[in-house]
């Protein structure tokens, strides 16, 4: 059984672990940016709402998410766990997780932030290239994390639930770190 969250700036490594991970514990990797641009792509309802969002990297609004989330961690292949990527970005949505994980009765195991300076990041970014890796978006999309999402680190820390792991190395020293931590 293995439920985390990945906590962290953008580019900062959490959607690479957390494909990494998924499959050596065998549970779903559930991340809100892959849903909601399946959603643009499908142009669904959601996905034109959430596209004038996303494209300027800014958070789509919590009525979109909440019950997107609630409605995913009720699925049959999360009985056996899940990893959370990109999911709380701010401290409504944590509060709300909270809840619900209590409500379902699956504690969360630990929430790992991941460490990676800006100047990194960025470069990172503008090397992968996706829709939104374009410079001053990649720019707001930090601040927007500065903002929002980086208060989610005292939020956990306060639950005694955060653990850092050092993002500025390979892929693979940090899939070990991760995995030393899993399996301990
Ligand atoms: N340890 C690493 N060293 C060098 N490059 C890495 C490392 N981890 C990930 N990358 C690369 O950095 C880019 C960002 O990684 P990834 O998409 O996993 O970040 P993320 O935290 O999920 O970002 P976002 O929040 O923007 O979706 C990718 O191109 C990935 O291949
Ligand atoms: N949990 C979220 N709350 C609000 N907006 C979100 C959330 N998760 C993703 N988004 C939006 O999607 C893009 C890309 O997300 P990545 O996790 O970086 O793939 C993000 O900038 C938000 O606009």
């Amino acid at each position: 059984m293995t439920r985390l969250i990945f906590l962290g700036p953008p580019g900062a490594g959490k959607g690479t672990q957390a494909l990494l991970l998924a499959k050596d514990c065998e549970v779903p990797h559930i991340s809100t940016g892959d849903i909601l641009r399946s959603a643009v792509a499908a142009g669904s309802e959601l996905g034109q709402k959430a596209e004038q969002y996303m494209s300027a990297g800014e958070l789509v609004p919590d009525e979109l998410i909440l019950d997107l989330i609630q409605e995913r961690l009720g699925q049959d292949d999360t009985k056996a766990g899940w990893l959370l990527d990109g999911f709380p970005r701010n401290v409504p949505q944590a509060e709300f997780l909270q809840k619900l994980l209590d409500q379902i009765e699956q504690p969360v195991d630990f929430v790992v932030n991941l460490d990676v300076e800006d100047d990194v990041i960025v470069a990172r970014l503008l090397q992968r290239g996706r829709d939104d890796d374009e410079e001053s978006v990649i720019l707001n999309r930090l601040q927007v994390y500065r903002q929002q999402t980086e208060p989610l680190i005292d939020f956990y820390r306060d639950r005694q639930q955060l653990v850092s792991v050092d993002g500025n190395q390979t892929m693979d020293v940090v899939h070990a770190d991760l995995k030393r931590l899993v399996l301990e």
